[in-house]
């Protein structure tokens, strides 16, 4: 089963390729004025400006939803990569966009209602309800059990900013009992501090993160922590949207699997990234802010370097600059090489 599943997770990779851009146009909020982007195929968005220099454009992406796409449809088009880093695929799934244009409804979504969850929630859930699954299958099958016998199976849970070229932890304090390994939680006082990446070989490790291990859905802990590091991102207001991200927060849930009789283990990262608002300087006004003009160079420089590999990954160029930011240094083993990545082109579709 876990050999058949493989084989088609692969020739499903081969078919849609390993980075897919997906655009989501949000509905108008109150005030916006007419929608001016329109979705005519599933893969093409139509931006349609008569009268103005750009007249009519459109843009291809692999797939487009539109103001009517809820939570439950975006999350169906990513969960079977979400399922394949249980069978060891590195995932990375991040959405872009300028501020305000549903970048953070998109992962994290909305706590007020269940149907509103985003990406992040409905992601770990699946991830948790999958090992649940292969533990009842292994226990149904009994010893050897195929390929998927006597796998086991863990989440490492962790949660970090990146802000001006910072990396700074959002879990800071999970309850010590819990806290993994050599990633134990910092000091209080220390929890802001910025942290270091090293690259071993593929692994990308951030040294001195806390990590919240999980072999269950702890439904109330896990929310619980993720809510109070998502209280903890860097925010500030700009001319565009009253309480904008200025930081790249990145939700990672590493897999770790381990067979036992075959002293084999491997470990695979889910990366889920809400990148900052793209907006340009001037239009979103943080210039004035010492702080705004610093974050929003910083925000430019993580952007564009994470462009730059983009670009590099699909040339299949030799060398890739991963190590041009550390948004880049801190995704670089799940961009490329037999990783999936998807991409959200988040929009507003107002003029
Ligand atoms: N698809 C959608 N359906 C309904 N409401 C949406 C949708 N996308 C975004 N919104 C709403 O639009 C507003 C702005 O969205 P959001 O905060 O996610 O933007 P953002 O891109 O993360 O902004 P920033 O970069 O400034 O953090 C929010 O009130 C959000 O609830």
């Amino acid at each position: 089963e876990r050999r058949r599943r493989r084989l088609l997770q692969n020739q499903l990779q081969e078919l849609k390729g390993s980075i897919r851009v997906m655009c989501r146009v949000r509905p108008t909020a109150a005030g916006e004025g007419a929608a001016v982007v329109t979705i005519p195929t599933p893969t093409d968005v139509l931006v349609a400006q008569p009268g103005t220099r750009e007249g009519r454009r459109s843009f291809a992406f692999d797939q487009a939803f539109g103001p009517g796409s809820g939570q439950e449809a975006v999350f169906e088009e990513v969960e079977p990569c979400v399922e394949s880093v249980l069978d060891g695929f590195n995932v990375c799934i991040f959405a872009y966009g300028q501020t305000g244009s549903g970048k953070t409804f998109t992962m994290e979504g909305s706590s007020r209602e269940e149907g509103l969850a985003g990406i992040n929630p409905r992601a770990l859930r699946r991830l948790f309800e999958m090992i649940a699954e292969r533990k009842q299958l292994a226990a149904m099958g009994g010893r050897g059990g195929g390929e998927s016998g006597g796998w086991e199976y863990a989440v490492s849970l962790s949660y970090l900013e990146i802000y001006n070229e910072n990396l700074r932890d959002l879990l800071g304090d999970v309850p010590a009992a819990r806290a993994g390994g050599a990633a134990a939680a910092p000091k209080k006082g220390k929890e802001r501090a910025s942290l270091d990446i090293r690259s071993t070989g593929e692994q990308v490790q951030v040294l001195g993160l806390s990590s919240l291990q999980a072999d269950l859905y702890f439904a109330d802990e896990v929310e619980e922590a993720l809510r109070r590091g998502g209280g903890r991102r860097s925010v500030a207001a700009t001319k565009c949207n009253a309480s904008s991200s200025r930081s790249h927060p990145t939700l990672d849930a590493e897999s770790l699997q381990a067979l036992p009789s075959r002293r084999e283990r491997r470990h695979a990262p889910l990366h889920l990234v809400d990148l900052a608002g793209s907006e340009r300087v001037k239009k979103s006004d943080v210039s004035g802010q010492a702080t705004g003009m610093l974050e929003a160079q910083a925000i430019n420089k993580s952007l564009s370097a994470l462009g730059n590999v983009m670009a590099k990954l699909q040339e299949k160029a030799k060398h890739v600059p991963f190590r041009d930011s550390k948004l880049t240094q801190l995704l670089a083993d799940s961009l490329g090489g037999n990783s999936k990545t998807f991409m959200f082109v988040n929009i507003n579709p107002s003029a």
